[in-house]
């Protein structure tokens, strides 16, 4: 609005420049007040006609003589002025001749274009004629509503016509005016007072604007890119803007802001009349061929059905044994009174494998009291992961979890079912399991942005991995979600080979898509860096924020893909036993892991890690930072528990898929849906066994270490020293600049130097700090191989 503010403005001192060509403003002045005068006169004398025209009949013929007066109000000039238009011609409808004077007086006065004044006189005139012929045709017997023209018109047609094509004539002729000035439609015709209204309203302002937008310039199309209401919004103001000038104009000529108005005009149009080119562009090829749709190469692509997953005998719900509840309250209560804490309420929820009962403690009774009961509730339960949370947040009571003696199984089938599974509008749903209230728990992937898992062995942790990538696999189609699957222990994911053509991505130069060899693994993490940055590349041309945003606009043909453009599917890593990677790789994987967790989110890149062994070396800091959604399955140790969930409580879990699950603050105790192997082999070969892409979804090649390094050196620049300095380090497998100055006796920088080398040779690891290198050759036989590998 403000630009096309600025536009109108300008426009019109633009207008004011080329003054010369046209009558000066004071003659437009003078000639509108002239028509507007006479405008009233002939409003009044008309008026007046209708009382007087009998008495001023004859003087009708008298107008030369000075002694004889007429009746109308405007004397012998009103009455013969009236009698020519009024009798003589279109009767009542000649009311519309001053009205039509007056819009001119007010256009030349108020100095505005002229060209919608044609079009008002071209409309008045035909409503002129055709209200006079309609009075003449309805009202025959009062000759002075329809004139001498509607009568004699009338008559005239209906010697050819009769009166029923005469009738026919008028409708057809009402009809063109209306559709053509009052833009009617049938849908339109209940509102059509309504909108005759507005018109009349609006058609008083357009002209105006029009004035302002079409003066000279009219070839810069400026007028073409306004739709109608951007015309509406410049018209009411430039009516309000551009008077006050003219009132000035009147005295004295004020333009001051000229030249600064000016400057600021081109930049105006030329951005609008771009962004809304590409817009209508957009438009026209969603209106052509409809919007993008990435599913449309593989169109006929089948969802696996829900009849793959089986119930676990879980299709009867929870059953509640009421012997079981009253047996726990009643020890709870017991157990609590020998230690003094009175209970004042106590409420069972029941999940699948705990339940919650909620206490409200009596009045003055500390919590840290209850908290530190724990073991002591839990012996004279005689039960294992016993969970106390003290007190719940959001309500003011203490929860005592205790696990169910016959613990249901959630079948990832009950999850997948659920309403709130189906009916989830999320980028990347995915079902974890059941809530201690046995509600369904579903949760974004894409808003956690990425998932720490961890769990000691057996406790449920595959299971979980397996329920993640299900959900996924049941909600998204293959054009909107890519995996990449790291399997050190090279048997879990390997199920999903069969869906490589259809979900996986991998890089360029490998057959298997499921990676199990560190190498690669590396490889893989430093193309998705690629990949992200390529991502943010088109982010940023594009101009939106986050994925979702750059997929809808390529979806609405915004984006060409001949600047490569493209849809992005999201991507998922998964990598299980996160452990092993960090063993073998140590900062090699832990760098492009953090810089992904850090940045990856908008751009849809998720990362799924778990580990079993969730100590401090494994989960650092920097990947606990970046991964705030986090699930612990049990653990041994509260030590660990903390290490995942930086509280206890893990530790107390009952196994097989009791989890806690946290995003930030809150934690929530869920148990996971259960799918079986067998269950993954039927959707994936169910998957499998339809059209496929050519090709697994090919990652952004990268160039590892084995082609080059980041300090690249030249065999032939090496140190002097550089092979005694390599078996120096391999010796002692310690890989330090001052190891080497020490033993062979060199300066700083030369030892520098050597260490720069040996890095290039792939004979230590890269700089880490205050720690020494990493050797990565573990004996001097070795180093002699590697050594004449390379000179080969
Ligand atoms: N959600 C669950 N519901 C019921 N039983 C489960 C659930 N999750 C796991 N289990 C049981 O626990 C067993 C071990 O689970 P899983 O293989 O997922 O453990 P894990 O943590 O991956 O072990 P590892 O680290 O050795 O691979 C399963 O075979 C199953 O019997």
């Amino acid at each position: 609005m403000a630009k096309k503010r600025t536009k109108s403005k300008s426009k019109s001192t633009t207008a004011k420049k080329k003054v010369s060509f046209k009558p000066s403003k004071q003659n437009k002045i003078i000639f509108g007040s002239l028509l507007i005068v006479l405008s009233i006169a002939l409003f009044f004398s008309f008026m007046s006609f209708y009382f007087t025209w009998q008495e001023d009949q004859s003087m009708l013929s008298e107008f030369a003589n000075r002694n004889a007066q007429a009746s109308n109000l405007l004397n012998k000039f009103g009455a013969s002025v009236s009698h020519f238009f009024m009798y003589q011609g279109f009767g009542l409808a000649s009311f519309a001749f001053p009205f039509l004077l007056a819009i001119t007086g007010l256009y030349l006065f108020l100095g505005l274009d002229g060209k919608g004044l044609v079009g008002k006189w071209v409309w008045g005139l035909t409503g002129i004629i055709w209200i006079s012929v309609a009075l003449g045709f309805f009202a025959a017997d009062l000759p002075l509503l329809g004139g001498l023209i509607g009568y004699e018109v009338n008559d005239f047609l209906q010697d050819y016509t009769g009166k029923i094509g005469v009738f026919l004539i008028l409708i057809f002729v009402l009809m063109v005016i209306l559709v053509r000035l009052f833009n009617f439609t049938p849908e339109g015709f209940a509102n059509f007072f309504r909108s005759q209204k507005q018109k009349i309203k609006s058609d008083f302002e357009e002209p105006i604007a029009n004035h302002v937008d079409n003066e000279e310039d009219e070839e810069s199309g400026i007028e073409l890119n306004l739709n109608d209401k951007a015309q509406e919004k410049i018209d009411t103001y430039t009516h309000k803007k551009d008077i006050p000038p003219l009132k000035s104009e009147a005295g004295l000529d004020v333009n001051l802001p000229e030249e600064e108005e000016e400057s600021d005009i081109d930049l105006t149009v030329e951005e609008t009349k771009e962004e809304e080119e590409s817009e209508v562009k957009a438009a026209k090829l969603v209106k052509d061929f409809g919007e993008f749709d990435p599913k449309l190469e593989l169109g006929n692509y089948k969802f696996p059905p829900i009849d793959l997953l089986d119930a676990h005998g879980a299709s009867g719900g929870i059953t509640i044994n009421q012997e079981e509840l009253e047996e726990n309250k009643n020890r709870i209560v017991s157990t609590l009174k020998n230690y003094k804490i009175g209970i004042a309420q106590i409420k069972a929820t029941i999940g699948p494998t705990v339940t919650l009962y909620e206490i409200v403690p009596e009045a003055g009774i500390r919590i840290s009291k209850i908290k530190n009961l724990e073991d002591d509730i839990a012996l004279s339960l005689a039960a294992l992961g016993i969970r106390i949370i003290a007190p719940i947040p959001g309500k003011g009571t203490v929860g005592i979890e205790v696990p169910n003696k016959n613990a249901t199984v959630v079948s990832m089938r009950s999850v997948i079912a659920s309403n709130k599974f189906q009916k989830a509008e999320m980028e990347l749903p995915v079902a974890f399991g059941k809530t201690i209230s046995n509600e369904t728990f579903v949760v974004d992937l894409a808003k956690m942005p990425h998932l720490l898992m961890a769990g000691a062995t057996g406790q449920g942790k595959s299971v979980g991995l397996n329920a993640v990538i299900t959900s996924l696999l049941y909600k998204k189609h293959p054009a909107e979600v890519k995996f990449i699957f790291v399997d050190p222990k090279k048997v879990e994911l390997t199920l999903y080979n069969k869906i490589e053509r259809h979900f996986l991505a991998k890089l360029p130069d490998s057959d298997e898509a499921i990676i199990t060899d560190t190498t690669k693994v590396i490889n893989t993490l430093n193309s998705l860096c690629i990949e992200m940055d390529n991502r943010y590349e088109l982010l940023k041309v594009a101009m939106v924020r986050n994925i979702k945003e750059y997929n809808a606009k390529f979806k609405a043909r915004k984006l060409n893909p001949n600047d490569g453009h493209k849809f992005l599917p999201y991507i998922v890593l998964v990598i299980d036993e996160f452990a092993d990677l960090i063993m073998t790789a140590g900062k090699e994987v832990e760098t492009p892991i953090a810089r992904l967790a850090q940045l990856a989110r908008a751009i849809g890149i998720h990362l799924i890690i778990a580990t079993q062994r969730p100590s401090v070396n494994v989960i650092t800091g920097i990947i606990k930072a970046n991964f705030p959604a986090r699930i612990a399955f049990r653990v041994t140790s509260k030590i660990d528990s903390r290490t995942i969930l930086d509280a206890q409580g893990a530790d107390q879990l009952i196994g097989r898929g009791d989890m806690l699950y946290t995003q930030g603050n809150d934690m929530t105790r869920l148990q996971c849906a259960f799918v079986d192997t067998p269950e993954v082999a039927k959707i994936t070969d169910y998957i499998g066994s339809q059209r496929a892409y050519p090709e697994a979804h090919m990652l952004p090649e990268y160039v590892g270490e084995d082609s080059g390094t980041s300090i690249d050196y030249d065999i032939s620049e090496r140190d002097a020293m550089f092979r005694e300095a390599a078996e120096v380090i391999v010796t002692a497998q310690q890989g330090s600049a001052s190891l080497i100055q020490r033993k062979l006796k060199l300066g700083y920088n030369r030892a520098g130097r050597i260490i720069d080398q040996l890095e290039a040779a792939g004979i230590v690891g890269p700089f880490e700090g205050s720690k020494a290198r990493q050797v990565l050759i573990p004996d001097i036989y070795s180093l002699e191989q590697h050594l004449e590998n390379e000179t080969k």
